[in-house]
């Protein structure tokens, strides 16, 4: 690949950006076989084999070469998300805003899909805080869903919200990430196809997109809450400047971040608001490129809104007392209905969930547990996955290798059986997902949609 490769201009509007370096630049597009980095689920635990970690990501690391991860069973088991490197910095930029703080919090991450950041602020976050993982577009919800299930912390919500129906909600989150839909030129050298698709009108259109996203939830920060943005983007209209629109539109502060020099990443700052910003490039940084910023609300919130809400039906004190042995602290849960399904939230995102649910299209809460039939709860898929399963009360089946690719597949399983009822399926101690055992069969219960479905031989 040489300069006549990128499209017209481009190449020519990054030379005048601090820092960039060319010649480096090139060389790294030229290079078929991008990085291969993982991230870790530090609730989950296990013993993968890594390579070199992330600098600026104590749970990520870099593969030394690409294996195919539907044939990975602790993939689906969420024990780690495939996440491009440059990424990951977000987990530096909020270890270093919440330094000195545990106070709870709550954090949006409005362009959520398919949960890559969302997984990783999960992980920053502790159990008291709450993440609402927001996604615009219908299709691409149910992956986020599954990508949080896996993840399986209880502390969450899923919307499918336009940024405007957050209007309401003033003052009510302290963190906000807008990873913007952008022009993605940082992705060209994973996909160059998308070459074809940039073109200085499109920059100019992402810009015009991105303004009014920030506009609409510029509201919704709490005084003093922290605006994080990004874009995978090199184009300085959706980046510096708009960095430049935010501090002269609204009072916001620009943050600076501390990097290591070591790390390659390029720190810049908007040309009229002097606003911090930062910058990765292929062949300065292990990564694929990236913008990422923070900015503080100086300005004040009007007060978060108090909503007498009719809120969900509670589940019954017997119903209760038929599901709260799964959990492994049930007294810390809200066990409410959804319909047919029985879910439990920690009960001190009660509250926030009934505000939610006023204003948005509630995709996911808490954790689901599953479904009564007769006097037998089906355990849910979401409830073996999830980090607050008490696995001492049910069944455990552990599976190899083989034995857990035909589980995947929703196969029969070539297993001897000793046991009967409800068993976790699991793969070196992570659970799958669920089967019921029966005296001389196995009824998997893998969820159907996420099957594997390619034929790779074993
Ligand atoms: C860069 S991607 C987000 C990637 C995600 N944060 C992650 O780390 O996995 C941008 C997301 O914004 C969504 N989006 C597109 N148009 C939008 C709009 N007008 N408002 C809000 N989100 C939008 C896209 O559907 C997409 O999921």
């Amino acid at each position: 690949m040489n300069e006549q490769h990128f499209p017209a201009h481009f190449l020519s509007s990054l030379s005048a950006e601090p820092g960039f370096e060319s010649e480096n630049f090139i060389n790294a597009h030229q290079n078929p076989n991008p990085l291969t980095s993982i991230r870790l689920n530090p609730f989950k635990g296990s013993a993968i084999k890594t390579d070199g970690q992330v600098p600026w990501c104590a749970d990520g690391f870099y593969l030394d070469s690409r294996p195919s991860f539907t044939f990975d069973p602790l993939f689906p088991a969420g024990c780690y998300y495939v996440q491009e490197a440059s990424s990951m910095f977000i987990d530096h930029i909020l270890k270093t805003i919440r330094l000195n703080n545990d106070d709870p919090i709550k954090v949006l991450d409005l362009c959520a899909a398919p949960g890559g950041k969302s997984t990783l602020i999960n992980s920053a976050i502790g159990g008291n805080d709450l993440l609402v993982a927001n996604e615009i577009i219908k299709t691409r919800v149910p992956v986020l869903c599954d990508n949080l299930n896996r993840w399986g912390t209880p502390n969450i919500i899923v919307s499918n919200n336009d940024p405007k129906d957050f209007g309401r909600l003033t003052g009510f989150f302290d963190i906000i990430l807008v990873d913007t839909p952008c022009s993605g030129s940082g992705m060209f050298r994973k996909d160059p196809a998308a070459m074809n698709e940039w073109s200085e009108a499109n920059v100019n259109l992402c810009h015009q997109r991105q303004e009014r996203i920030l506009a609409d939830i510029y509201p919704v920060l709490n005084e003093g809450g922290y605006l994080i943005y990004s874009t995978c983007s090199y184009s300085h209209q959706e980046n510096e400047d708009i960095l430049d629109w935010l501090c002269s539109e609204f009072d916001m502060e620009s943050l600076r971040i501390p990097i290591n020099k070591e790390w390659g990443i390029v720190e810049t700052q908007s040309n009229q608001q002097k606003a911090w910003g930062y910058r990765f490039y292929p062949g300065q940084v292990k990564g694929e490129g990236l913008f990422a910023s923070v900015l503080r609300k100086r300005g004040q919130s009007d007060q978060p809104p108090s909503f007498k809400s009719k809120g969900h039906q509670k589940l019954a004190l017997k119903e209760i007392e038929l599901v709260k042995e799964y959990l492994n602290e049930p007294n810390d849960f809200y066990y409410f209905k959804v319909n047919d399904d029985w879910l439990a939230i920690n009960k001190e995102h009660k509250e926030s969930l009934d505000t939610l649910q006023r204003h948005l299209y509630i995709k996911k809460s808490g954790v689901r547990l599953g479904k009564l039939m007769g006097n037998d709860l089906i355990p849910d898929h979401e409830l073996a996955l999830s980090i607050a399963i008490n696995k001492d009360i049910v069944l455990q089946t552990e599976l190899d290798h083989n034995q857990a690719i035909q589980y995947l597949r929703r196969e029969n399983i070539d297993l001897n059986i000793n046991n009967k009822g409800w068993s976790l399926m699991n793969f070196e101690g992570h659970p799958l997902g669920w089967a019921k055992l029966l005296p001389n069969r196995i009824n998997n219960y893998y969820p159907k949609e996420l099957r594997i479905l390619s034929s790779q031989p074993l």
